[in-house]
């Protein structure tokens, strides 16, 4: 290294440390398979996060579980794809060295990873440049403290202790707790996302204002040194604002952030892209600093080099998310992210990038940190395994549809299944009393559709006096039963903005054949929070009808008000029904079901709208909450059992 740069750097190092000394660190329906209790109640969905996304809507069940349920559960980390800081430079080529033979030999080499085969840790001071004796004096006394933060059988051990030690940084709260604050969080984050007027790069920023103002940041003030509480390992955020949300990683002009612990700086976590696309283990991740490093934004920036250099020799936890969606971390932002928290490592090597301002740190994961699936990140990776398809069918709605709807089989040769695409629900004037109305919209009033006319449309004031969707189409957060859209008896056009789930599908939506599940759906395009995806059609049939149908309960949904004294419907799909019927259960879901209204206002039989509960990536399969209760379902005295293979990790094993 040139010497007069390496002045620079320590000068630049002190002049930092003595600013960082002076600042505080701070930093339903239900699937009724059958029922044999008719006193079923329509419920209310809501999320127990104050005012954050809630759902209500009718429930999935085989029986009569009445409305003692939470509903389908969000998950609240699972948002969108692509990475933020992509330009248009590729990937550096990584040139690996030889410190085996003392002196550093580049190779040409490919893309792969390739670390030397050193015996580095024990002799730093050998291999590495002078920048590093100056730290490793005043970081060896330190060591001992931070010692016990190293990731071998003592942190194990010593957890409790490490909170205890940090417990003004991580509050000492139940792991669910800490999982539903980090819900609500992202909840708030998504609703504020949906709701602004702003395009690109502005939207995150100005939701994260927004939270901040609110004081809904998650341990506003404080860095955190290793797990953030509530966060997994695994768990994905659209926003690269979302990370200082939430805690996890507090820099947001930069991707090294790092706090002041015990005099030095140490680094607490990295905002980073891969370096080698085709390595998706995610035992050892390296860092590059360097000009054109991976650390996102990082414009080689030397106290967040020096940070990293510190927690080398201090050996403390650091806190490693990666952008899944982009090969280069300098550049621009796509506004198509997607982060994923890989967990807790430990730097373990570190050595100048050749030629380059930049170090290279090899950074290795704990043993005791949960391992990534290889297929979820291949998912998000976009490195999806070409599959042999055994039958495919372009469009099985024949035209009905304002997208075809494919069906692919890489499964098995099983063929389209037996059934009538409908696109408008069978049986529903039959069913319909007649002491019920039309929905008129502008009786008494003038309805013209607009956000500023809430009061004159009496559609809207049946919904308390809200729009319950934004400008762009999508829904609200709503914690009502049944939403009242304006339809084809109201004055206003069909471009009014209560009228949202009426309209065919928007979303090119395709059915592929599950290994367990049998078909499952998903979309080819990513699918916004919020935006209506489909009506659960089929034919509406009286709850007496649907109980003897115990056999046959697979596509089976109950709705309307349960316990109605002028009788209670299912709606079958079993012969005739849409995309829909083809969408399985999950214990984690990324979609939810919503009562809604626009034609006639007989409670007993709305329709069933599925919403994107979540931001949702292309190809991903689409699930709501069946909501079945378990044991509920019996056959002749005996209990029925489904096994559920939902994947989820939340998932409860069975659907009843
Ligand atoms: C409405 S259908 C869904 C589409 C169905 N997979 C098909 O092939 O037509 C409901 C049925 O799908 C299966 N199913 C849905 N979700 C499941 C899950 N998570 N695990 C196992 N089976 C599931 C069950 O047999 C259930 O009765």
């Amino acid at each position: 290294m040139d010497p007069s740069h390496l002045q620079l750097l320590k000068r630049e190092r002190d002049t930092q440390y003595q600013l960082m000394s002076k600042r505080r660190v701070t930093q339903n329906g239900r699937l009724s398979p059958f029922r044999t209790n008719t006193q079923l109640k329509p419920f209310q969905v809501t999320q127990n996060c104050g005012s954050s996304f809630s759902k209500t809507g009718p429930q999935f069940k085989p029986h009569e579980a009445p409305s003692s349920k939470t509903g389908s559960q969000l998950k609240a980390f699972q948002v969108i794809k692509n990475g933020r800081p992509s330009s248009s430079k590729k990937a550096p080529l990584v040139k690996p060295f030889n410190l085996s033979s003392k002196t550093i030999v580049p190779k040409n080499i490919n893309t792969k990873k390739t670390w030397p085969n050193v015996q580095r840790t024990t002799e730093p001071e050998k291999t590495n440049p002078p920048l590093f004796k100056s730290f490793k004096k005043k970081v060896e006394d330190k060591n001992l403290h931070l010692q016990r933060y190293s990731d071998d059988a003592t942190y194990r051990n010593n957890k409790e202790k490490e909170r205890t030690t940090f417990k003004n940084q991580s509050s000492l709260v139940s792991h669910d707790s800490a999982k539903n604050k980090v819900k609500c969080a992202l909840n708030h984050f998504q609703t504020c996302v949906r709701i602004s007027t702003l395009s690109g790069n502005a939207i995150p920023m100005e939701a994260s204002k927004i939270l901040k103002r609110r004081g809904k940041f998650l341990h506003e003030g404080k860095k955190i040194i290793g797990d953030v509480p509530g966060i997994e390992v695994g768990d994905m955020f659209q926003y690269f604002e979302v990370l200082n949300v939430v805690g996890l990683h507090r820099n947001i002009f930069n991707g090294i952030d790092h706090v002041r612990y015990n005099g030095e700086l140490i680094a607490t976590s990295v905002v980073s892209c891969r370096l080698y696309d085709d390595e998706l283990d995610d035992a050892e991740v390296v860092i590059s600093t360097g000009e054109e490093g991976n650390v996102i934004n990082n414009h080689n920036q030397l106290k967040e080099n020096l940070a990293l250099m510190t927690s080398y020799y201090a050996k403390n936890p650091v806190r490693v998310i990666i952008n899944l969606n982009s090969n280069n971390g300098s550049g621009s932002f796509n506004g198509d992210e997607k982060y994923c928290y890989y967990g807790v490592y430990k730097v373990d090597r570190v050595h100048p990038e050749i030629g380059k301002s930049g170090y290279k740190f090899l950074l290795v994961k704990s043993p005791y940190q949960k391992k990534i699936a290889c297929n979820e990140l291949r998912k998000y990776k976009k490195i999806v395994k070409r599959e042999k398809c055994l039958k495919f069918v372009k469009d099985i709605s024949e035209g009905k549809e304002y997208f075809p709807i494919p069906m692919t089989n890489c499964v098995d040769s099983e063929s389209v299944p037996d059934f009538q695409y409908i696109t408008r629900m069978v049986n529903h004037e039959r069913c319909k009393s007649k002491r019920f109305n039309h929905l008129k919209g502008n009786v008494g009033f003038e309805c013209v559709g607009n956000y500023s006319d809430s009061d004159k449309c009496s559609c809207v004031v049946k919904n308390g006096r809200k729009f319950p969707f934004n400008r762009n189409g999508t829904i609200e957060v709503t914690e009502k039963n049944i939403i009242y859209e304006c339809g084809h008896y109201c004055k206003c056009s069909s471009k009014c903005c209560n009228r949202v789930s009426q309209y065919k599908i928007k979303f090119p939506l395709e059915i592929f054949k599950t290994k367990e599940k049998g078909w499952g759906v998903r979309s080819e395009k990513k699918i916004p929070s919020g935006s209506f995806i489909c009506e659960y059609l089929g034919e509406i049939i009286e709850d007496k009808k649907a109980v003897k149908m115990i056999d046959n309960d697979e596509y089976l949904f109950n709705i309307g008000n349960t316990n109605h004294k002028d009788g209670v419907f299912t709606i079958d799909a079993g012969k005739c029904g849409n995309v829909a019927r083809f969408i399985n259960h999950s214990c984690s879901p990324n979609l939810f079901c919503q009562n809604i209204l626009f034609d006639h206002d007989d409670v007993r039989i709305p329709h069933i709208m599925l919403f994107a509960a979540e931001d949702i990536p292309q190809k991903t399969e689409l699930t709501y909450n069946y909501n079945y209760k378990i044991d509920q379902v019996v056959d002749n005295g005996v209990v029925k059992k489904k096994y559920c293979y939902c994947g989820a990790s939340e998932c409860v094993g069975r659907l009843y």
